[in-house]
């Protein structure tokens, strides 16, 4: 436990044929982080993540787990476990059988890996559906079988590639949670591929945002979102304007935008669109330069002093909130 293991990409690259799927990407992941490795699809995420498992050759750079060069090493001398997307659960075996399955293959004896089974159905939560085979299991069970079954192995770094993508939206927010939860209670180098921008904010202490076979911007996800460094990490985020200011390219956060009159105001903006969302109203103007900003107002502030569709406004914020943007 007090055994730093780390995890390091150097250089790290993926080719096929003539397609650079990863392009040298360098980053440091300390043992116990959970990262999000973060992007639109194509980017390269599932890529790097199936180089780190061993499922994907790199053509150049290095992999490092606690020192020790892991790069060409098959997937089970790794250190590292994988929970794949649709969980890859055998549809003829139990969960138990699931989940002691490598065990089995490395010719532990019935009694030890049961047992050993068992203890990770416990820790997921999993005990009462041993017995069952996984399509009498819904999605939320068999997300923690498959857990299960990667956490037997004692890896390192467990490597999860979309894992809540198959469930609904209510079992996702759950299962986040729990995901959350387990990294936490075990201490564990997480490192999940998503393309979900929520997702990532919510889990990860470490975001790093791909974009184009390149890490974009990477670093603690408050420290990302609060401060993007580009024009594509704001956009891609969201919650951001993208504005050109005569100062350049700034990001400025929807609720740090401040609807006032005219006078004073750094842009003369019209409303565009009213969105009531609950807590929050939205509010969208065209301001010079065909751009749109979207300010996010509380519901208080909104009401105590509503505006219409077409309305004449100025947009304001602190001379802090603005991020200057490169490209
Ligand atoms: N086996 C392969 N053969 C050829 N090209 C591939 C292969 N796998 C991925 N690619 C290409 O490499 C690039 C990166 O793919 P990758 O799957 O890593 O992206 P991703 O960010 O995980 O995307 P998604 O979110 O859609 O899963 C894409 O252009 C993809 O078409």
């Amino acid at each position: 436990m007090t055994q730093k293991i780390d995890l390091e990409l150097i250089s790290l690259t993926k080719r096929y044929g003539a397609t650079v799927a990863v392009d040298a990407i360098s980053y440091h992941f300390d043992a116990g982080t959970y990262a999000c490795l973060l992007g639109p699809s194509g980017c390269g995420k599932s890529s790097t993540l199936r180089m780190i498992a061993g499922h994907e050759t790199a053509s150049d750079g290095a992999i490092t787990l606690g020192g020790r060069d892991i790069s060409t090493l098959p997937p089970a001398k790794r250190g590292t476990a994988m929970m794949f997307q649709n969980y890859a659960l055998f549809p003829h075996l139990s969960v138990l059988d699931n989940v002691a399955f490598s065990l089995t293959m490395k010719g532990v004896d019935k009694g030890t890996r049961h047992a050993r089974a068992n203890e990770l159905l416990e820790l997921v939560d999993m005990t009462a559906m041993t017995d069952r085979l996984p399509a009498q299991l819904s999605g939320g069970q068999q997300q923690r079988a498959a857990l299960a079954r990667a956490l037997i192995t004692k890896p390192d770094v467990l490597l999860l590639d979309e894992p809540l993508s198959a469930l609904d939206p209510f079992l996702r927010i759950r299962m986040r949670a729990e995901l959350k939860k387990l990294q936490r209670e075990l201490g564990l180098t997480f490192v999940h591929v998503t393309h979900g921008q929520d997702e990532a904010l919510a889990l990860a202490d470490e975001i790093v945002v791909m974009n184009d076979a390149r890490i974009e911007q990477a670093g603690k996800t408050r420290a990302v979102f609060d401060a993007p460094s580009t024009a594509f990490v704001a956009r891609f985020l969201g919650s951001h304007n993208v504005v050109v200011m005569p100062e350049g390219l700034v990001a400025v956060r929807s609720d740090a935008m401040k609807v006032t009159d005219q006078t004073g105001a750094k842009l003369p903006g019209t409303i565009t669109n009213i969105e009531y969302q609950g807590t929050h109203v939205a509010l969208t103007a065209a301001v010079p330069g065909a751009q749109e900003v979207t300010a996010l107002l509380s519901d208080k502030d909104f009401f105590g002093n509503p505006k219409e569709l077409g309305e004449a406004i100025g947009l304001d914020w602190e001379a802090e909130a603005a991020h200057a943007l490169a490209g």
